[in-house]
Parts: structure tokens; C-alpha cells; sequence
């Protein structure tokens, strides 16, 4: 076939590897840490495309006791009243976000700000009633994210999404990762405040399966939004095939060395 007279479209396919990590809120209280993690981010974009997708519970929380609005987590998810909705969108992708894009811009990375309601990439569900409006997340349209990526912007993702209606949902943000790196088909990094997950011991397990996670929800070790976390892990390393690594974002080259598996906690999709 003559190449020269088969004009295709204009394809925006990343092309490099992509890696979707993600950075709870903690990280975007610390930053001139964070300003040393953005610096490693763009050393890696030589070889890969970067998309960081970010919580920022603990900026819901404080903006909640200071407006004194009692806000609880149920199973881990922040029950969402329709009342607090607005607190919350302004918060995760208001503050949070734009904070995250200023520190990026200072490390010299061209970060674009967007959430999971933006160019359809994903599609999200109320949850439930007792939670408000929580939203489950599942994977949609690729084509924004693949065009930032490919000419070379930083993608940087809120938990927030909406639904098929037009309702905005609060979604937790490790399960926002994984359906990002969904969308992507992308290798998955979970980055928390501690090393990894930890056994009673309080020492980082290296690699955990289905029956092993299963096994320390139950007897407690592993509980709270880690309980969560690993859930969302195991989700996704098993709908990507491929493992998921659960580390800091404060351990020295985590990037790195959470793809060749020697820093945090490699979640096996088996
Ligand atoms: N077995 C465990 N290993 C590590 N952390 C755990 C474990 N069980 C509970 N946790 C808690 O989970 C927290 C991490 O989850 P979370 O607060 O949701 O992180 P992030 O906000 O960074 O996403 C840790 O700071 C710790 O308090
Ligand atoms: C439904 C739900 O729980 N949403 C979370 C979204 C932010 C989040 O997950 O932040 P971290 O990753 O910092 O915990 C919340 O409102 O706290």
C-alpha cells in the first residue's frame, strides 16, 4: 500500500509508556517536599508520560471544621449531603488541584488541572443513599487524556466526577486512580504518607495477593483508607494486569524503583 495516500486523522497516541500515580492530601500540605517529587517526576518524563491523579481529604476536613459542619466517613468514604457538595468540589478540585498545578509549574512541568467529569473520561454512580453524593467511577473516554499527554502537558486530576445526569459525585481518589489508569491501560502507583502497607509488626510487606489482603483486612492489620487503598489496588492491578505498587511519595527515586519492584508494596493481580 502506497503510505503516502492513506491520510489518516491525526492520532494522539502517547508514545511513551504511561504511568498514572497517585498522591494523597498530605502531600499537598508538604510543599517543599512535594517540590522535590515534582522535580522526580520530570526527570521520569523522559522516558514516560506522567498523569497524577490526588485526594486531599484532610483539606474536605479542615474546611469543614472551619465552616463547623460535621462531616464522618462511612467504609472509608466521606458521606457526602448534598449540602456539602459545594465544600467539597471547591476543595479537591478547586484548592487542592490548582495547588498542585502552581507546584508543578515551579518545577518546570506544563500541568493542566482537570477532574474526572472533564472530557468524559469517566462515567460515575451514586453510590448510595446513606452515602449522598458518593460516586463509583468506571472508565470512559480516553481521547483527552491521550491528547495531553502526547503533546507533552501534565495531566492533573481531582476526584471529582459526574454522573451520566449531570450530578457532580465526590469519588474517592485511590479509586479514581485506578480508573485513570484504566482509561489509560497504565501502569498504576498508589503514593501514601508510610512505606508501604505494614504488617502488625508495623514493618513494610513487600508483596500481597488476594488471599494475603483478604487475611489482614480480617484480623485488622490492614483497616481504614488503607483498607480501601489496597482494595483499589487489587481491583486494578486485576482489571490492567499488571501489578500495583502502594508506597511513598517521600522515598528516595520511588518512581523508579517501584517499577522495578524494590520500594513499597507490589500488589500481585493474583
Ligand atoms: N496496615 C497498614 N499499613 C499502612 N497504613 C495503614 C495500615 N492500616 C491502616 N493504615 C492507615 O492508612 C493510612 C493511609 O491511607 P489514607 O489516609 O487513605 O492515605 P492517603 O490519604 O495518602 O490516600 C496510613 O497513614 C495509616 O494511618
Ligand atoms: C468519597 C470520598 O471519601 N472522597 C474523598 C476524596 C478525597 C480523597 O480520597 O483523598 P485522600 O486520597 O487524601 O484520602 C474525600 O472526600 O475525602
Amino acid at each position: 500500500m502506497d503510505i503516502a495516500h492513506t491520510s489518516k486523522p491525526r492520532q494522539n497516541r502517547p508514545s511513551r509508556p504511561v504511568i498514572v500515580v497517585k498522591v494523597g492530601g498530605a502531600f499537598i500540605d508538604a510543599p517543599d517536599k512535594a517540590a522535590l517529587f515534582f522535580d522526580a517526576l520530570k526527570a521520569q518524563q523522559q522516558d514516560h508520560h506522567i498523569v497524577l491523579v490526588h485526594g486531599g481529604g484532610n483539606h474536605v476536613q479542615r474546611l469543614m471544621d472551619e465552616l463547623n459542619l460535621d462531616t464522618q466517613k462511612v467504609d472509608g468514604l466521606r458521606v457526602t449531603p448534598q449540602e456539602h457538595l459545594p465544600y467539597v468540589v471547591g476543595a479537591l478540585a478547586g484548592t487542592a488541584n490548582k495547588s498542585l498545578v502552581a507546584l508543578a509549574r515551579q518545577s518546570g512541568m506544563a500541568a493542566v488541572g482537570i477532574s474526572l467529569a472533564d472530557g468524559n473520561m469517566t462515567t460515575c454512580q451514586q453510590f448510595s443513599n446513606k452515602h449522598g453524593a458518593v460516586g463509583t467511577v468506571m472508565s470512559g473516554n480516553k481521547k483527552l487524556l491521550q491528547t495531553l499527554c502526547s503533546d507533552d502537558f501534565f495531566p492533573i486530576v481531582s476526584s471529582i466526577g459526574c454522573s451520566a445526569h449531570g450530578a457532580l459525585l465526590n469519588v474517592n481518589a485511590d479509586d479514581a486512580a485506578v480508573a485513570v489508569a484504566s482509561v489509560l491501560n497504565a501502569r498504576l502507583l498508589l503514593l501514601s504518607d508510610v512505606e508501604g502497607v505494614l504488617d502488625n509488626q508495623k514493618m513494610p510487606i513487600r508483596k500481597l495477593n488476594q488471599a494475603d489482603i483478604q487475611t489482614l483486612i480480617e484480623q485488622g492489620v490492614i483497616r481504614d483508607g488503607m483498607a480501601v487503598k489496597v482494595n483499589a489496588a487489587l481491583n486494578a492491578a486485576k482489571q490492567l494486569g499488571q501489578p500495583v505498587t502502594i508506597g511513598s511519595w517521600q522515598a528516595p527515586n520511588i518512581i523508579s524503583r517501584s517499577l522495578d519492584k524494590t520500594a513499597g508494596t507490589t500488589i500481585s493481580p493474583h
